[in-house]
């Protein structure tokens, strides 16, 4: 349903709220630490929701229950994880970017582009052009009336692509990954895999940060507990999100 003319200037007049996402291999690190990152955005004053990829509505979740028990080509995981981040920006990320609450997202597409592309092997360019149609505003051919509805442009420029505004990247040796989860849980199908693939996974990531490395802020995920966190909180600070809330923001 459209918003009503007054709820759009509501919209227009929020500042929309910081994406940010986290992401690495399995074993980084990063659940340690993004409950306490959805804490320090908070005793700064944000709204924050904290959610997850694949996930964060009750569909998604089911998507995410068959990409992590059932076997399947690479494409079909391309395309399930792609759908769950449909459904996800839709009901979730997009409603809440634009009433100005920071979402705090565990895991987002650098993970589809770093395990699917780079683990599994499906062409970057595809990825690219899966990234651009899911996370864009305007889906349907232009014309009247075609063109998506509010929020998403309060989020996203028309014919724009919605992307993080900041991703940590926990950066962290294979290896040392492999040795923390066997200690640690029953393994999933990615889990499960062999150290081959999860290098190739660290490869994909590195070549995402290094196709935005303005976006990207690499955590040396290998340190010890405490330092991860510090270098966590600082990442937050340098960038400015944890100055006091309500200050213009971007
Ligand atoms: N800096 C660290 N040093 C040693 N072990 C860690 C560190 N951070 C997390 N762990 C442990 O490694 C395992 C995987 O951590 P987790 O936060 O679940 O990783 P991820 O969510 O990235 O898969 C857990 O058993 C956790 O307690
Ligand atoms: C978001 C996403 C995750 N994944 C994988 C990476 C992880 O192995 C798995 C689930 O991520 P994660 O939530 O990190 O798992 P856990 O709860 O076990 O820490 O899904 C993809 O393969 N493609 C994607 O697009």
């Amino acid at each position: 349903m459209h918003p009503s003319p007054s709820q759009d200037r509501k919209l227009a007049q929020t500042r929309r709220g910081w994406f940010i996402t986290v992401e690495g291999i399995d074993g980084a690190g990063k659940s340690s630490h993004i409950e306490a990152m959805a804490g320090a955005l908070r005793g700064a004053g944000a709204e924050v929701l904290l959610t997850r990829e694949p996930g964060g509505t009750p569909l998604a979740e089911q998507i995410r229950a068959l990409l992590l028990h059932e076997s399947m080509d690479a494409v079909a995981e391309t395309l399930l994880a792609f759908a769950a981040r449909r459904h996800h920006l839709q009901q979730v990320i997009v409603p809440a970017l634009a009433a100005g609450t920071t979402v705090l997202c565990d895991r987002f597409t650098d993970a589809t582009f770093a395990y699917q592309g780079a683990g599994r092997g499906v062409a970057w360019p595809m990825l690219e052009q899966l990234e651009a149609w899911v996370q864009g505003a305007d889906t349907r051919e232009a014309g009247e009336g075609q063109t998506a509805v509010p929020p998403w442009h309060a989020v996203v420029p028309p014919g724009g692509c919605l992307q993080p505004d900041c991703t940590l990247w926990f950066d962290v040796p294979p290896a040392v990954a492999a040795e923390r989860l066997q200690q640690a849980r029953t393994p999933d199908r990615f889990e499960a895999e062999a150290r081959s693939f999860f290098e190739r996974v660290a490869a994909g990531y590195a070549r995402r940060a290094q196709q935005a490395p303005q976006r990207f802020v690499r955590i040396d995920a290998g340190a010890e507990r405490a330092q991860v966190g510090a270098q966590v909180l600082e990442a937050l600070r340098a960038r400015g999100y944890l100055a006091p809330h309500g200050l213009p923001g971007h």
